[in-house]
């Protein structure tokens, strides 16, 4: 994160000249005031869940989200780097004191961490203990929309993590917080209370956090403690690529063929940092109530049911020793044959490691080094297709990391291209009902929810399937399925979510037009051929065979379906393929700030 120069009045110097998202719109902003402006439909956005005013400001005009675009507005990764490049020299000066800290968010392993790595040399350096923290912070839980069921991942990952840090002398405290605001203080506070000069942790890069850590930095150095936030959840961390004319890349493909070239030539990148030392043997004594102190049970607002908590621990080892071993297993059996299998749920064909980088018991660092090792070539885009198919996926997250950081109002209930919160949504909550429950007559959209209803996961791609379906055949709101994915899956992770979104409602980064619709049924036919997937997690169809279990009441078994219980199809796949056709374009043709 290099850091940039704000100009006297506060607001960025435009580098480059002002463009939109995709070129297509300059920024018209005038004052000010014009950017506070909320956009015209901002209630219904509010009124709908989409923007929870508990702790956000009202969605932002089209003009704001092109503010940014414009380099009208700061980012949060700019202000972040600007504060640490502004204090380097005063928190350098900071002599080490009784401990050094650091806190766990999403990086909850002990190997291949680089903030707990440098915490740990720091604390060496001068032969002091090295504390480590976890705050659960339910009010953060709630306005991230943190599935119930990631939560309790991330409780059973800290059992480990704490069992692993103990092992080294080393306590893991973990406190709740119940006020998100009161966080910053609070780790203060602790770090006062035990003496610690120095607080390491890597660097989030949703805009909440951004923010969050670019004031602690500040405060933290009021107190006489230096606080250092440092790139590690990415192997190429979000602005470190620019295209041939030095603008950030907005387009995967050229995106990811500069990744590749970056980190060939910057081997560095995909070095594995130590596992932390051990701590002296006086901080057992010293620190003796911070490892009695237990990891606490889920916040109620993300409390589980007994059945859910058992179902969710058996399908959903925590810890890095699982991911380790999943990884292992993934690239001896089947990384060579990812990439034809991919795409068939019914094969569990891939790694289904998304929870541990979501969580951060796996560093896409050593995952991309333990898939590119395996490959005869020892490049990152040759040799094994089935290997390159899946580093470049494992790509898909960086690139999706760096998107949110440079066109933040995505962070912010916008969509990558602004004018498309023109569009006229659908609020139907019957028709949303239908497809959270599996219920809307299209089996494969059915089986899907139902998957990640029931797993807290769904396979990648009845992921686009049942994004689009939502979209475009019910012309939902494509952000009530976004809310909705984060609520329940386990591998929840803002910018891969969103991406994915933006992807499945052609509202994203990528270029996929809105006129490509997918045809559930011709997706099923393909991938589901046999529909085993379908029959696996829609009982009322399993006694279906052949080509019926893709469309029963269309193909002669309505009888059946109906007496199992099956609904019959909510909306005509025709009729709404129309009717997103005709919505899409209008509301990109109104000219709305
Ligand atoms: C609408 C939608 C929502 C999604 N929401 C999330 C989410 O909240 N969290 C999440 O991790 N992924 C999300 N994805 C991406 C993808 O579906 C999952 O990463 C993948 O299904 C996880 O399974 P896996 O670990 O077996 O993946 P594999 O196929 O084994 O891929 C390896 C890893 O690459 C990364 N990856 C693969 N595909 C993508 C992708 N399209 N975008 C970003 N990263 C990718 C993941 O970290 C994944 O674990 C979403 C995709 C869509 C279309």
């Amino acid at each position: 994160m290099p850091p940039k120069k704000a100009a006297a009045n506060g607001k960025r110097k435009a580098s480059s000249p002002p463009e939109s998202s995709n070129g297509t719109k300059k920024s018209k902003t005038s004052s000010l005031d014009d950017l506070r402006k909320p956009h015209e439909k901002a209630q219904e956005a509010e009124d709908n869940g989409i923007v929870l005013r508990k702790f956000y400001p009202h969605e932002m005009s089209n003009a704001r989200a092109l503010a940014y675009n414009a380099n009208e507005l700061p980012r949060p990764i700019d202000d972040l780097a600007q504060v640490l490049g502004e204090t380097k020299s005063e928190r350098a000066k900071i002599e080490v004191r009784d401990a050094v800290v650091h806190w766990f968010k999403c990086d909850l392993r002990l190997k291949d961490n680089k903030a707990l790595h440098l915490a740990s040399e720091k604390a060496k350096s001068r032969g002091v203990p090295l504390i480590c923290i976890y705050i659960v912070s339910p009010q953060d839980f709630e306005a991230h929309l943190t599935a119930p069921v990631r939560v309790d991942f991330i409780l059973r990952t800290l059992e480990i993590v704490k069992k692993d840090l103990a092992a080294l002398d080393i306590p893991l405290y973990v406190e709740t917080v119940e006020k998100r605001k009161s966080l910053p203080g609070r780790v203060l506070e602790l770090l006062q209370k035990w003496g610690g000069s120095h607080l390491f942790a890597n660097v989030e890069y949703e805009v909440d956090e951004l923010r969050r850590e670019a004031k602690m930095v500040q405060m933290c150095l009021e107190q006489g403690i230096a606080m250092d936030v440092v790139p590690d959840t990415c192997v190429v961390g979000p602005g470190e690529l620019a295209s041939g004319q030095g603008k950030q890349y907005s387009v995967y493909t050229p995106w990811y063929r500069a990744w590749v070239a970056h980190i060939h030539s910057h081997s560095e990148l995909l070095d594995l940092f130590d596992e932390p030392g051990k701590n002296p043997g006086s901080a057992r004594q010293k620190f003796k109530d911070l490892f009695a102190s237990d990891v606490p049970a889920a916040p109620n607002n993300k409390k589980l049911s007994d059945e859910e908590r058992k179902r969710f621990t058996s399908m959903w080892p925590p810890g890095e020793h699982e991911a380790e071993e999943r990884l292992a297993k993934f690239c001896d059996e089947r990384i060579a044959k990812y990439g034809e299998h991919r795409n068939f749920p019914a094969e569990g064909a891939t790694s289904s490691l998304s929870v541990h980088f979501a969580s951060g018991t796996l560093s896409a660092r050593t995952a991309i080094r333990s898939a590119r090792d395996k490959n005869t070539t020892k490049k990152l885009d040759g040799g094994n297709q089935g290997i390159q198919t899946w580093i470049s996926e494992v790509a898909w997250r960086d690139f999706y990391k760096h998107v949110m950081a440079h066109w933040p109002y995505v962070c912010m209930n916008k969509p990558f291209k602004p004018e498309y919160t023109n569009i006229d949504w659908e609020y139907n909550q019957e028709q949303f009902k239908a497809w959270c429950e599996g219920k809307t007559g299209y089996p494969i959209v059915d089986a899907a929810m139902r998957q990640l209803n029931h797993c807290g996961y769904m396979h990648n791609r009845c992921r686009m399937i049942v994004g689009s379906f939502l979209a475009k055949h019910l012309l939902l709101d494509w952000r009530m399925g976004e809310r909705y994915f984060m609520e329940h899956l386990i591998d929840g992770d803002f910018a891969s979510n969103n991406g994915g979104w933006g992807f499945s409602a052609s509202t994203g980064v990528d270029p996929q037009p809105y006129f490509r619709i997918f045809n559930p049924l011709l997706q099923s036919e393909k991938f589901d051929a046999e529909g085993e997937y379908i029959r696996k997690w829609v009982p009322e169809l399993k006694s279906i065979e052949g080509k019926a279990i893709h469309d029963p009441f269309g193909r002669g078994k309505g009888v059946v379906a109906k007496k199992n219980g099956y609904p019959e199809r909510i909306v005509d796949h025709k009729a709404s393929r129309e009717r997103a056709l005709t919505r899409y374009k209008e509301g990109l043709g109104r000219d709305t700030t």
